[in-house]
């Protein structure tokens, strides 16, 4: 449930009327709904009520400072994987204690960065990454918090791009490894092995791949004990999917749920790292039609959004919906494509979309809010969209649009 939706023929979100926004803002432009990212975020931290948990925002999906500190205000944890992403959550008002820190790659000075500031805990995804973590941990005279990141060779049933858990993929320490592993970490001075972490992919909207998922690393938790290694925590991973056209992913409590009854008894807190669920669908990027080009085979709408404002469908083939901000009526709809200005074959935001439109209209791309912006770049030296959240009848501009000479502003010419 979001807090998109027509009011007399005009697309709002919230109280906000969205067309009065593009002509206030300009196009394109990003736009979130705090109720509606609010409403995400504590429906997780309901499901797991039952149960010592902690909601750990995957802040790659949308890490706007002020989103952020929605988060924090909430009392959410964070999933970070990168130390740009930690300042972020510090500068935001987050919580240092409650950030995991995952990713392949950990660079030294990201590790020293996260100890000293004393973060959670490392989702450690390789044997030499935990060497490099003990050593570092141990020249600050310290202990580094760790669950290993397992990957459980499990089928997502996702997209390739976006599956983490199958064997083939660089993520995680294969689960059969894990053990010896374990063992291993138990021996290191310099390691405190705190949880088990498992995330199997993204957008995944049935429950089976994460009940599998589960068993197996229950399995490794049980022979763990048999080591002596104690588990505190079991941190699920994020990957819980989002409609973005007939998908029918379970709520949160429908995913959890079968979850918490295998964990019953066990007594090991509950770890999440929901991103897409949370924001996904509390985001559209708002875009005006610039041309209306038909072809003898194509009909082609021109926008002013492009792959370097929202990669997902050049990347993934991704279909997100699009929809007019005002519907009109006084036209016959027509097949088009969505496209951008951006000098790629790849670039459109949709395919043989039936709509009635006209130049200047404006369209909304819907489940936007995440891996929307973060993903996006400055292709063809595009300034990147501004960025909005509604807050009941409010709107507040969370990121000025960029300005052309901030682009280059950090290049210089040779002597
Ligand atoms: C380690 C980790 N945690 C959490 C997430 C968040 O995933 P999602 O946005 O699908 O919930 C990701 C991204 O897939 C991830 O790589
Ligand atoms: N960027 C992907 C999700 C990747 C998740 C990161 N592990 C998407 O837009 O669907």
């Amino acid at each position: 449930m979001d807090h998109f939706g027509y009011r007399t023929g005009r697309l709002y979100a919230e109280d906000v009327d969205l067309s009065e926004v593009a002509v206030r803002y300009g196009t394109p432009a990003y736009v979130y709904s705090r109720a509606t990212i609010e409403r995400h975020w504590r429906a997780f931290d309901a499901a797991l009520a039952g149960v010592e948990h902690l909601v750990c925002y995957a802040v790659k999906a949308n890490s706007n400072l002020a989103v952020l500190g929605l988060m924090a205000r909430l009392g959410s944890g964070f999933d970070i994987v990168s130390v740009g992403e930690l300042e972020r959550v510090l500068a935001a008002g987050g919580d240092a204690s409650k950030v995991v820190f995952s990713g392949v790659g950990k660079r030294e000075e990201e590790m020293r960065r996260a100890l000293e500031v004393g973060i959670r805990c490392f989702n450690v995804e390789s044997e030499p990454e935990l060497e490099h973590l003990n050593r570092i941990a141990g020249a600050l005279g310290m202990k580094a918090p760790v669950s290993l990141r397992v990957n459980p060779d499990v089928d997502a049933g996702t997209h390739p791009y976006i599956s983490t858990g199958l064997k083939e993929n660089k993520f995680g320490i294969d689960i059969h490894q894990a053990e010896t592993v374990y063992v291993r970490a138990a021996e290191m001075p310099h390691i405190e092995i705190s949880g088990i972490d498992c995330h199997i992919g993204s957008q995944i909207t049935e429950v089976t791949p994460f009940i599998d998922a589960l068993e197996r690393v229950l399995i490794l938790v049980d022979r763990l004990y048999e080591h002596g290694i104690t588990i505190n925590h079991l941190d699920l991973g994020g990957g819980l999917g989002i409609t973005y056209r007939d998908e029918q992913p379970p709520l949160p409590g429908d995913y959890l749920d079968p979850l918490l009854k295998r964990l019953a008894g066990r007594g090991l807190e509950v770890l999440i790292e929901p991103g897409r669920a949370i924001i996904g669908n509390a985001g559209v990027l708002l875009t005006r039609i610039e041309y209306l080009k038909h072809t003898e085979h194509k009909d082609f709408a021109i926008v002013d959004a492009a792959m370097n404002d929202l990669m997902r469908p050049a990347l993934y083939n991704a279909w997100q919906a699009i929809i007019p901000v005002i519907p009109r009526g006084d036209i016959p709809p027509r097949l088009y494509d969505i496209v951008g200005p951006v000098c790629e074959t790849g670039d459109f935001l949709g395919k043989e979309r039936e709509l009635a439109l006209t130049e200047g209209d404006l369209l909304a791309v819907r489940s936007a809010g995440a891996y929307g912006f973060t993903m996006s770049s400055n292709y063809n030296t595009r300034p990147r969209p501004v960025e909005l959240m509604v807050d009941g009848d409010t709107v507040h501009e969370i990121r000025p649009r960029e300005r052309i000479e901030e682009l280059f502003a950090r290049e210089r010419l040779l002597p």
